[in-house]
């Protein structure tokens, strides 16, 4: 019964509502699941209520029990890592690449092709202009005759496309908490579109879970420093989602942070005001008061990047220091979660009907 209704619901012929009355349960496979995103992944996916993960490939661990690498999913999972098998991988309804850009191209299109639903953690598919990913990623687009139905999966702009998607490209984590701070302002056409500003800080989780010299303890830690000032492979992907918001071209300075935090992304946004804006605080609630990932403070408030450890929130505050005529946004995010694992969830339930926050309610994690 559970699969006629989720058939139905993908033809449009039931709502999302009964398709949750149904308790569908669907297969889910990872396709990376021993870097940070895979196993956030597997973290959050172990409270969902419809999906059951029946594969998870890893090259360099395969054979190793999911449980003995990760303690902390002890009880939850009895699986072991395996090599990518596109076979297996083909017979789950959807699978997520927590992979390293490149590796979605390669496989996205058979997957479509044997009707699994591809959720792209990766770069592959964000940009839809193949000359200009290649520019950034310094290789060909592996598969530009998929860019036209990838969709971006910021459930904040595109929801009723990501409900009838079979790709999606699940964006970066800065991209996630810079657009949502800047979203109502570029919208609202309240501030230059040419001079936008913004100023970020990562923890070193976002650098993935590879050996590298710079994520180090006695690197990163009681230090602190930009990097990619001139130019990172955010800035063309911040820039499309901004220039889409404002319908017009976007001027973005976009500078990067490392910070000595494991996880976490605080943004401070800066733009210039057209003129007299009205009330920002009304402005900014109206405009995320149905979404329920994004919080926006009360006026006044400093959000940390501490109260959304763990959790698929993204908190917002606005100010306008002095009542001049610059507006700053903070935007704080968890780069493992709303930046990645737990909005690639948000998607998941968008595409197969289920309650957009299934799997992603609790709190998160204080002090
Ligand atoms: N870390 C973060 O905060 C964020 C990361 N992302 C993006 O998510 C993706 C994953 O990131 P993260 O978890 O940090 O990455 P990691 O580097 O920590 O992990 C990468 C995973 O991919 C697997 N892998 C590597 N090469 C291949 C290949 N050719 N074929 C199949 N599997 C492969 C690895 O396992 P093995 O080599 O054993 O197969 C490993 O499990 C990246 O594209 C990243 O940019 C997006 C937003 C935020
Ligand atoms: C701290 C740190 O190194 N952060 C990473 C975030 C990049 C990332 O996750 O990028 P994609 O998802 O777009 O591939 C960086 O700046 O490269």
């Amino acid at each position: 019964m559970g699969w006629q209704a989720l058939e139905m619901y993908h033809k449009g012929r039931l709502s999302s509502d009964s398709v949750k009355k149904e308790c569908i349960v669907i297969k889910v496979g990872i396709v990376g699941g021993t870097g940070y995103t895979g196993v956030e992944l597997l973290r959050l996916l172990a409270q969902h209520p419809q999906v059951e993960v029946t594969l998870i490939t890893s090259r360099s661990e395969a054979g190793v029990a999911v449980s003995d690498m990760y303690p902390n999913l002890r009880g939850h999972y009895d699986l072991a890592f395996s090599e990518p098998d596109p076979e297996r991988l083909a017979a789950c309804d959807a699978v997520f690449f927590a992979t390293p850009h490149g590796v979605a191209h390669a496989l996205a299109g058979e997957l479509l092709a044997r009707g699994t639903r591809v959720i792209d953690l990766s770069a592959d598919f964000r940009l839809k202009d193949a000359e200009e990913w290649a520019q950034w990623y310094g290789q060909p687009h592996g598969a530009p005759e998929l860019l036209e139905e990838a969709v971006y999966g910021m459930p904040e702009v595109n929801r009723e496309a990501i409900r009838g998607a079979r790709l999606i490209a699940v964006p970066g984590c800065y991209p996630t908490a810079v657009q949502l701070g800047l979203l109502p302002l570029l919208e609202a056409g309240l501030i230059d579109a040419q001079h936008v500003i913004a100023d970020c800080k990562s923890g070193v989780t976002g650098a993935g879970r590879g050996a590298k010299v710079p994520s180090l303890l006695a690197e990163a830690s009681e230090s602190f420093k930009a990097y990619g000032a001139s130019g990172h492979r955010h800035l063309p992907e911040i820039r499309q989602g901004l220039t889409q918001a404002a319908g017009q071209p976007v001027g973005l300075t976009f500078v990067p942070h490392l910070t000595p935090m494991i996880r976490g992304i605080h943004a401070t946004l800066y733009g210039r005001l057209n003129g007299e804006p009205g009330d920002l605080q009304a402005l900014f609630e109206k405009r995320f008061a149905d979404e329920p990932a994004v919080d926006v403070m009360p006026a006044g408030s400093h959000p940390e990047t501490r109260s959304v450890k763990g959790s698929d929130i993204c908190r917002l505050a606005v100010h306008r220091p002095g009542d001049s005529d610059t507006v700053v946004v903070l935007a704080v995010i968890d780069n493992l979660v709303k930046g990645a694992s737990g909005q690639a969830i948000q998607n998941l339930n968008l595409m197969f009907g289920f309650d957009e926050m299934a799997g992603l309610g609790a709190p998160a994690l204080m002090p």
